[in-house]
């Protein structure tokens, strides 16, 4: 931890980016229940005060959002597009502040927050574009005189809750297609990150987003918010990303509305080193995978398999490249690991390690709260791991590279599966068959062959088994953000 404060607004080249209020029905409000503070997890300071919400507030949210719906939706798809597009141009020419205000309430490196703005915006870029193209279509009757036309509609009133890992883009990925479609939208960002979904406000207001169709509501209590959200008959929707757990407790309690629900839930990647792989391409594709946000990413590495052949070799790369990753105020410059959300995030990687070397493992780098302290840990790396430790079952959600050997293709394929979650996988072969079989065999919603990197806006994000429902992204993205009404022509 430094004794460094966060002064935020002059860091700043827009101030006026930094607003603590909610954005309800073009409003800007205070939060009946006070506020509560945003600590920089990097420095431990409080840089912001934000409206602490009462549920009565939140509910009012969703009437504004019901009321601007209907108007939102009677919009052409271009003229949705134009104000899409709008938001998207005001996202990316406030990159850097974006990127700032990011940093300051989440600590990843400033560099990656940046980069976190230009995916988040890609999502309002690309569903600006696809709000032209929400074709229904026509189907041969089932009669002589009947013509059976499909349209799309949108659902109505979309509510989210989302994580403090990524505080833009988890919610770009859900608003982008929400308002595309034309449905209006209600934000509950983590309690952890909220500044950044503000901005997401002031931005929306600035691009035309008419009032009530875009709503930020911060509160302390996301038990309370999560249930308006789901007794609350105007909400027809509900996104969530965030861990397995609290998806099962949404799931439950949107049950009573039939409620429609997207869920993009935990993951335990497994990242699998063939003996054939070109070893550097597979230590950089770790690397990236593994330690991008400090490993508190739902699809980074969270289990390394190494054939044989090849295992001591892939560990001593891996291991010269971890070395030099240099951990620090995401702030400053040079920084590649910020510190971790919190201190219990940092208790759960010690607590996998330990469970770990208790069981036989070795350590070969790492293994300490970095000298920074506080929420700082050192990326470490494990070797000897098996499938009855707690990282082999759990997502560690932190910087440990676990290392597991394998012998053969089958094996290793049984260990990848053998887990309730099924959100990413990668592995890294150059045998054609081989590359065939294990992308089949895998059973994750995404496979990444040779790459680490996975995320763009164009493919169709989604998990199966326990990570999830539904797909973010892609053209299929917008799907769930409409219905399909069957009209029955006699003609
Ligand atoms: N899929 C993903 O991207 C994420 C996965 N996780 C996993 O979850 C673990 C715990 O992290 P958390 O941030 O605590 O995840 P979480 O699932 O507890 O929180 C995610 C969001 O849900 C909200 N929330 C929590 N309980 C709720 C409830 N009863 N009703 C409504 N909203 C509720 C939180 O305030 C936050 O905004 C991580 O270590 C990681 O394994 C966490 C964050 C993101
Ligand atoms: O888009 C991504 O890369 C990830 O969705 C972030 S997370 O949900 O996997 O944590």
């Amino acid at each position: 931890m430094t004794d460094a404060k966060t002064d935020l607004k002059s860091l700043l080249k827009d101030p006026s980016l930094l607003e603590t209020r909610a954005y309800i029905g073009g409003q800007w409000v205070e939060g009946d229940d006070g506020t509560f503070d945003v600590t920089n997890p990097a420095r431990g300071d409080v840089i912001a005060q934000v409206a602490d919400l009462s549920r009565a507030q939140v509910a009012g949210a969703i009437a504004q959002a019901e009321k601007a719906q209907k108007d939102w939706a009677a919009w052409t798809g271009k003229e949705r597009a134009a104000v899409l597009r709008k938001w998207f141009d005001l996202m990316m020419e406030n990159q850097d502040d974006l990127g700032t205000i990011l940093t300051a309430e989440q600590g990843k490196p400033l560099a990656e927050a940046k980069g976190e703005i230009a995916y988040g915006a890609s999502f309002i870029e690309f569903f600006g574009e696809e709000a032209k193209r929400v074709y229904g279509e026509m189907i041969p009757g089932h009669q002589r005189d009947k013509r059976i036309m499909v349209m799309k509609q949108p659902i109505g009133v979309a509510a989210s809750i989302t994580p403090w890992n990524f505080p833009n883009a988890m919610i770009t990925r859900k608003a982008a297609p929400a308002l595309a479609a034309g449905c209006s939208f209600v934000a509950r960002p983590a309690a952890e990150t909220p500044l950044s979904a503000i901005v997401m406000g002031v931005l929306a207001e600035r691009a035309g987003i008419p009032a009530g169709v875009f709503n930020v509501v911060p509160s302390s209590s996301s038990s309370a918010v999560g249930k308006e959200f789901c007794e609350n008959p105007a909400v027809r929707k509900l996104t969530f990303t965030g861990s397995t757990e609290v998806g099962r407790i949404l799931l439950k309690q949107a049950a009573d509305q039939v409620m429609k629900c997207s869920m993009e839930l935990g993951g335990n990647a497994p990242f699998i080193v063939f003996d054939d792989a070109d070893l550097d391409a597979a230590v950089e594709g770790a690397i990236m995978c593994k330690f991008r946000n400090n490993g508190q990413t739902c699809v980074c590495a969270n289990r390394i398999y190494v054939q044989a052949g090849v295992y001591d070799a892939f560990a001593a790369k891996l291991k010269d490249r971890v070395s030099q990753m240099k951990v620090g105020d995401g702030l400053e410059e040079g920084t590649d690991l910020g510190p971790l959300i919190n201190p219990e995030a940092s208790d759960k990687v010690q607590e996998h390690i330990k469970d770990a070397v208790d069981n036989g493992a070795e350590i070969i780098l790492g293994n300490a709260k970095d000298d920074m302290g506080g929420n700082f840990f050192g990326p470490t790396i494990v070797t000897g791991v098996t499938q009855d430790m707690k990282v082999a079952k759990e997502e560690t959600f932190g910087p440990l590279a676990p290392l597991f050997k394998f012998e053969d293709v089958d094996d290793v394929i049984a260990m990848a599966n053998d887990t309730i979650f099924g959100l990413a996988s990668y592995f890294y072969a150059k045998d054609l068959s081989r590359v065939y079989k294990v992308a089949e065999a895998l059973e994750y919603g995404i496979v990444g062959v040779n790459t680490g990197i996975i995320s763009t806006e164009l493919a169709p994000f989604g998990g199966v088994k326990q990570s999830g429902l539904g797909r973010e992204g892609s053209h299929h993205g917008i799907e769930d953000y409409l219905e399909m009404k069957y009209v029955c022509l006699s003609v």
